[in-house]
């Protein structure tokens, strides 16, 4: 009798089980890892499906956090260093290699993730390219600054690839704005004397479609994270050392405005922030600039005197006034002119005004019409900026056009 044939096949049969097996098992933990690793955006994506209406530029604020959260990961470094690579601009107002590598990085994002919209920034390379020992300083903090979250980095670009490709990305920033399209306005670092001084200053960046901003991010990374810790009010500084700093503000249109802590990784847990009721505008508290040349601080103290304030300004650098008065550490901004005849900036102000106004304030000229982001790199239809609780924006108008004799 032949005996039954199994012996020369059995192992070949299982030896291939095993690996399918193996294989099954492998693309199960692969798929998990994946799966884990991307939840916060497939979280992203599964609202969009259920809330389409409220989906609107939430992949655009995701990266605007994200790029500029990476970029404050940059000025602090230079903010701590006593050589900031400061540079006198044509008009007089400084720079530093924080400022240039900075916009390089946002740039950067902004390129990867929407390379067909247009950006209008405060700096360009011209000076770099003459100056080959500051493009090299600045080459040397920039290609080394990744966020420690290697997903989140990726999103935003990975390394740029040469000091060559960082001047160039540099010199995107250079549109000349406008009423049409999607426009990026980008401050890399917003109130570079403060930055100098030690005090308060912001990287903004806020995304203009066709005139109207929509979305706005701004990095303080010397504003107290508690919303209500003490402030000194002549120098913008945190009176108590220990206390953490560090804050992410953003905004969009229609949702909110929302602060973390930031981080130097992936984005931390968000809170919606908005402005205090002021049922009585005496026990009022204002913010205005310390520097004295960018806004009458003269007229400021008029106006809060016509409307009865007599707490102290609290004075801070950049558009941390903004952030502020939008988490109810402040109530009014005003940024009452110099001169006639400057026209403030669009990225000194895009991401201020949508994070003010999603936090229930309103944000105006010293004639109360709101601020138009539509007629080019400046806010050439403005004059100065007025922000408050919206319930309260008529009455400080009225004073300031009193005071101002408008
Ligand atoms: N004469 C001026 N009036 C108003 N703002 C000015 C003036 N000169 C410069 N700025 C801008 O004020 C911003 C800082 O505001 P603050 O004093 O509130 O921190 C800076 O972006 C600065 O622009 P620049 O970047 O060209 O220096
Ligand atoms: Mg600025
Ligand atoms: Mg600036
Ligand atoms: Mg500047």
């Amino acid at each position: 009798m032949t005996p039954p044939r199994r012996s020369t096949q059995t192992p070949r049969f299982n030896l291939a089980r095993v690996l399918s097996r193996f294989l099954l098992f492998s693309t199960l933990v692969l798929l998990v890892s994946v799966a884990l690793k991307t939840r916060s955006r497939l979280a992203l994506l599964f609202s969009s499906f259920s809330h389409p209406a409220t989906m609107s530029y939430q992949q655009e604020r995701y990266i605007a956090e994200l790029a500029v959260q990476r970029a404050t990961l940059l000025t602090q470094k230079v903010f701590f260093e006593k050589a900031k690579g400061t540079v006198s601009k044509d008009d007089k107002s400084p720079v530093t290699i924080g400022d240039f590598g900075a916009q390089a990085l946002i740039i950067q994002a902004i390129r990867k993730n929407f390379p067909n919209d247009e950006i209008v920034a405060e700096e360009e390379a011209s000076s770099l390219r003459e100056d080959k020992a500051l493009g090299a300083e600045i080459w040397r903090l920039v290609k080394d600054i990744k966020l420690e979250d290697a997903e989140s980095d990726n999103l935003l670009g990975g390394p740029l690839s040469s000091e060559q490709s960082m001047l160039d990305i540099i010199d995107e920033g250079k549109s000349a704005g406008g009423a049409k399209g999607r426009i990026w306005a980008l401050d890399p670092i917003d109130g570079t004397k403060g930055f100098l001084r030690g005090g308060q200053y912001a990287v903004c960046l806020g995304l203009i479609v066709d005139g109207d901003v929509k979305v706005g991010a701004i990095g303080t990374p010397n504003l107290p994270v508690d919303d209500s810790a003490a402030i000194d009010a002549s120098t913008g500084a945190q009176q108590t050392a220990d206390a953490a700093n560090g804050v992410l503000f953003s905004a969009v249109q229609d949702e909110g405005a929302t602060s973390r802590p930031l981080s130097n990784g992936a984005l931390a847990a968000s809170k919606p922030i908005s402005m205090r009721p002021v049922p009585n505008i005496a026990q009022a508290v204002f913010c205005e600039g310390v520097e004295a040349a960018h806004s009458a601080q003269g007229d400021n103290a008029a106006v809060a005197e016509r409307l009865g304030i007599t707490a102290p300004s609290v004075r801070l650098d950049s558009q941390a006034k903004y952030c502020s008065i939008a988490r109810g550490a402040g109530d009014i901004y005003l940024r009452l002119p110099v001169k006639k005849d400057y026209q403030e900036k669009i990225w000194d102000h895009a991401a201020g005004d949508i994070i003010v106004r999603e936090a229930g304030g309103q944000v105006t000229d010293i004639y109360g019409s709101r601020l138009d982001f539509s007629k080019g790199r400046t806010l050439a239809a403005n004059t100065g900026v007025v922000a408050a609780p919206k319930a309260v924006q008529d009455q400080v108008i009225d004073a300031v056009k009193v005071v101002l004799k408008l």
